[in-house]
């Protein structure tokens, strides 16, 4: 069943087309993560669900219904923002009432379900206070309840997180997870970040300037990178891009300098001799042990520390390439040998940069 429907939609300001024909389904119930870098028109998609921006074009379904001309409070959807707009006067329990005050919905009805939004979020001891006595963590549930309480069909979130220091984000990252969990609403949630990505979708969209560039799982969006873009934009540490020739057997990259990356599978004949970009994520990616015969040689140039791991950077012809090994144990200065697993290489065209194979 059909949650959300987005079908060719485009946004243009003046003559600069910022949301370029996107369409996309969302199941009734999915929690979908729109990610892309500042300025690729996620939020203007967002912006559009929610009915705070007209589309120029295309169509919005809602459970089926469209919306696409409804003004916001008739789409029944509910949104939170990143700075969670609470009115500093009111109390928690004037906040998540706030909604149905508006709506005009009956007092003892506002009552039963302020309290059930407050305990869903855990905020049932904090009724009383104002905004200004409470955690950023804390403000950001009396949002979530204020969302909540009006029992929308779809939720929209708007780069909630990125006013938490690190360890909030986590926390709040894990209830936003629960609570998705628990009452099952179709959720848009929009973000930069790949780990807020990672974690909290059902299915990841990837956007680049207004398109959308691939949909998928996060283990899709991370395995199979529909795209160089998509590739760079996910994984903590970044994928390291090779240019090089595929061999004359069609079963390995030769790149500058004589090093040989190794593929899972052969390419076509058709391909050998012509040039290829291949993707290496740094899992993939170890130091050669000693005498063994690597796949690539470089020049080490440092380690980062990352406590359960270290990765090295390693200089090959001039781009950077990204091995993972063990902490506490870099390799000697100077030359130093790569050694490929051949199942994490993946390749893209030169031109394009869209995956091959
Ligand atoms: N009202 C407007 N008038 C003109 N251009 C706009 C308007 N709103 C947004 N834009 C432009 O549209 C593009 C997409 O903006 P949008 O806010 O959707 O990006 P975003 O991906 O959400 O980025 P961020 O994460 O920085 O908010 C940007 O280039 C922005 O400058």
């Amino acid at each position: 069943m059909q949650g959300l429907g987005l079908s060719g939609v485009r946004k243009t300001y003046g003559r600069t087309e910022v949301v370029r024909g996107v369409d996309l389904e969302v199941a009734r119930g999915e929690f979908i993560v729109i990610l892309g870098p500042s300025g690729c028109g996620k939020s203007t998609l967002l912006r559009m669900i929610a009915g705070l921006e007209d589309a120029s074009a295309g169509t919005i379904l809602i459970d089926g219904a469209e919306v696409t001309h409804l003004p916001p409070r008739r789409r029944e959807i509910a949104m939170v923002f990143q700075n969670y707009a609470l009115y500093p006067h009111l109390t928690v329990a004037g906040n998540i009432a706030y909604p149905l005050r508006v709506a005009g919905t009956p007092k003892a009805e506002q009552q039963a379900r302020v309290a059930e939004a407050a305990r869903v979020v855990g905020l049932g001891d904090y009724m009383e206070r104002k905004p200004a006595e409470l955690s950023g963590g804390q403000r950001q549930r009396v949002a979530m309840a204020r969302a909540i309480v009006r029992r929308p069909k779809v939720f929209l979130f708007d780069e909630p997180l990125s006013n938490l220091d690190a360890k909030l984000r986590v926390q709040m990252r894990a209830e936003i997870r629960d609570l998705h969990r628990r009452i099952g609403v179709t959720s848009v949630f929009v973000t930069h970040d790949q780990v807020e990505a990672m974690t909290l979708a059902d299915r990841i969209v990837v956007m680049n300037t207004g398109l959308i560039e691939q949909v998928g799982t996060p283990a899709d969006i991370y395995h199979r990178p529909a795209s160089r873009y998509v590739a760079s934009f996910v994984g903590a540490t970044p994928m390291s891009f090779l240019s090089g020739v595929v061999h004359d057997d069609g079963g390995a990259v030769v790149v500058p300098g004589g090093g040989v990356i190794p593929l899972p599978r052969p390419l076509g004949a058709a391909r050998a001799g012509k040039p290829i970009v291949a993707g290496l994520r740094a899992e993939g990616v170890a130091i050669t042990a000693t005498g063994a015969a690597p796949h690539l040689t470089g020049s080490y140039r440092f380690s980062e520390e990352l406590g359960n791991h270290a990765i090295h950077h390693v200089a090959i012809a001039g781009t950077e390439v990204l091995a993972q090994g063990h902490s506490g144990r870099p390799p000697a200065e100077g030359a130093v040998g790569l050694t490929v697993e051949a199942d994490g290489v993946h390749l893209f065209e030169v031109e394009t940069g869209k995956r091959v194979g």
